[in-house]
């Protein structure tokens, strides 16, 4: 079966990427994607400067997946801009990378994509803007207030020329859909939109020492991994089916191909793991890929590029 995906001006050899945060901080880290079976990767969302994050315990693994409450640790701009220079050098890209900002405010998210779009090997990025970044005490994140989502497209498009993306939080109202569908389709260069973000603010409770299982926000955090794959799928094709020109990249509860191949059918065009990467480190896409393989060529697909959308209603 024909694994590759060609969207956003690139083809991939597989529909197969990490999530951003997990194993992409560091060159290292970085690099280790590059030497995996996945079909691209992507950077850790960075701020305008280095930051250390949040204090530990700030994620935990837990039986059907996780809960972090990081706080943006990363090496900043520079450091990713480095990256993509001294990789991209290295010849064809073999892997397109894409590249996750997540400025500590507006100005800085719109700086850093001027400097992106500036970027000598700019053409071989493709941008995934955060929209999960904090927002001004007191508001939600971007994400969930729509004026402000529609500002800091204003400002982002202004500086940033290429077509680019956005990683969005779960939505859960068909309302939130409508609404923030309109939103995203009144900018064209928004061509791609990464289906779910941790779903935010869960509380996970070790009841052995009747304590919460991490530091930060006194133990709330974004919750990953088997919680969240119906929201996942809901949000793929929620989006899928209000934003018909925009691709989407389903990420959420991925654990293997069948996991894969049910984003592919709510209409993802590329599927991103995080926790189940984090349990299992980078040899996790091999295994999927074949896991999706099989699949598909037990239903008899030619491509996995003949399941994107084709998920039935029951009539
Ligand atoms: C939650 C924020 C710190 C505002 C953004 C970075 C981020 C983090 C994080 O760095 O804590 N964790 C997630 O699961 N998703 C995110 O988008």
């Amino acid at each position: 079966v024909d694994l590759s995906v060609s969207v956003l001006g690139h083809t991939f050899a597989n529909p197969l990427m990490n999530a951003a945060g997990v194993c992409c901080s560091t060159t290292e880290e970085l690099d280790s994607l590059l030497a995996s079976a996945s079909g691209t990767l992507i950077t850790k969302s960075c701020t305008a400067q280095q930051r250390d994050g949040n204090p530990a315990p700030r994620f935990k693994p837990l039986p059907l997946g996780s809960i972090n409450s990081m706080g943006l640790p990363n090496e900043g701009y520079e450091y990713y801009a480095e990256y993509v220079s001294h990789r991209a050098k290295g010849g064809a890209a073999a892997k397109p990378i894409f590249f996750s900002i997540s400025g500590m405010t507006m100005q800085d998210s719109a700086d850093m994509a001027a400097k992106l779009a500036a970027h000598p090997q700019g053409a071989n990025v493709l941008l995934e803007l955060n929209l999960s970044c904090p927002n001004v005490p007191g508001k939600p994140q971007i994400g969930y207030d729509m004026q402000d989502m529609r500002r800091y497209l204003e400002a982002v498009t202004a500086v940033y020329p290429r077509p680019f993306g956005v990683k969005l939080p779960p939505y859960f109202d068909m309302a939130h859909f409508d609404q923030a569908a309109e939103v995203l389709n009144a900018f064209p260069s928004v061509a791609f939109l990464t289906c779910i973000n941790s779903v935010g603010n869960g509380l996970v409770i070790d009841d052995t020492c009747d304590t919460v299982a991490i530091k930060p926000k006194n133990g709330f955090g974004g919750i990953g991994g088997e919680y969240v794959l119906p929201t996942a799928l809901a949000n793929v094709n929620a989006f899928r089916t209000r934003c018909p020109e925009k691709v989407i990249i389903g990420c959420g509860g991925v654990l293997c191909g069948r996991d894969a191949y049910q984003h592919l059918l709510a209409g993802a065009s590329l599927v991103q793991v995080g926790t189940q990467l984090w349990k299992e480190g980078p040899d996790a896409f091999r295994r999927i890929r074949d896991e999706l393989q099989a699949h598909l060529a037990r239903k008899g697909y030619g491509a996995d590029r003949d399941a994107i959308g084709k998920l039935k209603v029951i009539e």
